[in-house]
């Protein structure tokens, strides 16, 4: 199909690279109209290089500023020229991790009204009319509240934008909504590979690890290997959060984890396409039997 556009809503600036990045790159280079629209600047992220500590939330205070310029620099790498912060820059403000002091704060995205903050993404959904809608599953893919939101605010819109009682723009119904996904199989076989090589990360056992699906429940296997260079990058471009020594990272907590071109979802509303060639286990794939879709605008007419 000609004309596809790919909408993904993600939580914080480095979120879109570290669990879509090569997907993104992929669709971007194929010529399709990539829209990323981030929730918060990520105000209370830790800050890993020592140099740039000062802009910590406990210190200056500008680590939100800083992620801005992270964020551009990444979807420049995966040639992504349509971003936008939902509601402008800093509208909302990073929550922080679930349970800290920081989720009761006003104006931070997990106190954000749901209809209001619906609001601003019907207005983006019904100017872009994306055929495909990419986030995070009801847990926000590992539990933080910004991204619980994300998917609440992504699912309340996707109605919203098709309701034509909502006021403002003509209505748009997304053909197909997904989810990200990680299979557990492929988190098992990753930290296999770490403690072979020997990594300078920690290595932590997948049952400990805040976010992973059954490969069963994988509908979606976009194998974007072409792409990975552009995914380390944009992950470089994101210092303040991650360390990249590929084909490893770790977010500042200093925990593994493998870096792919090979990225998963699972289609959450709408008709899958039909199965195409998956990838092979050694690639991130879940290999045989290649029975999932291996394109997320499979199945549109
Ligand atoms: C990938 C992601 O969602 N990162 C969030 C997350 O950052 C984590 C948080 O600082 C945690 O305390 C660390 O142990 C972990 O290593 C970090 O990845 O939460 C931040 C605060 O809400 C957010 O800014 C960051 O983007
Ligand atoms: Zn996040």
């Amino acid at each position: 199909m000609t004309d596809r556009r790919l909408l993904l809503v993600h939580a914080h600036p480095d979120d879109e690279t570290i669990e879509t990045g090569a997907t993104m790159a992929k669709y971007a280079a194929e010529g399709a109209h990539v829209t990323l629209v981030t929730c918060t600047l990520g105000e209370e992220g830790e800050v890993i290089p020592e140099h740039l500590a000062h802009h910590a939330p406990d210190r200056d205070d500008t680590l939100g500023t800083y992620r801005i310029g992270e964020l551009a620099d990444a979807c420049k790498a995966i040639g992504v020229t349509d971003h936008r912060f939902l509601g402008g820059p800093g509208h909302w403000r990073d929550s922080g991790m679930m349970g800290a002091a920081s989720n009761g704060r006003p104006g931070c995205f997990w106190q954000a009204d749901l209809d209001e903050a619906a609001a601003e993404l019907v207005e983006i959904i019904r100017e872009v009319r994306p055929q495909v809608l990419v986030t995070y599953d009801e847990n926000g893919y590992y539990g933080h509240p910004d991204h619980i939101q994300a998917h609440r605010v992504s699912w309340r819109a996707f109605k919203l934008a098709a309701d034509p009682a909502h006021p403002g723009g003509e209505p748009w119904r997304v053909a197909k909504f997904y989810y990200t996904a990680m299979p557990r199989s492929v988190m098992r076989r990753s930290a296999e590979s770490m403690r072979e090589a020997g990594v300078r990360f920690l290595v932590e056992d997948v049952d400990d690890m805040p976010f992973g699906c059954r490969d069963e429940d994988v509908t979606t296997e976009i194998d974007a290997r072409p792409y990975v260079e552009a995914k380390i990058d944009a992950m470089r471009a994101h210092a303040t959060q991650l360390s990249v020594d590929p084909p490893w990272f770790a977010l500042s907590n200093d925990v593994g984890q493998q870096i792919f071109g090979v990225e998963h979802f699972i289609l959450r509303a709408g008709v899958p396409g039909p199965p195409g060639p998956g990838a092979p286990h050694e690639a991130g794939g879940l290999g045989e039997p290649y029975d999932r879709e291996t394109d997320l605008f499979a199945g549109i007419g």
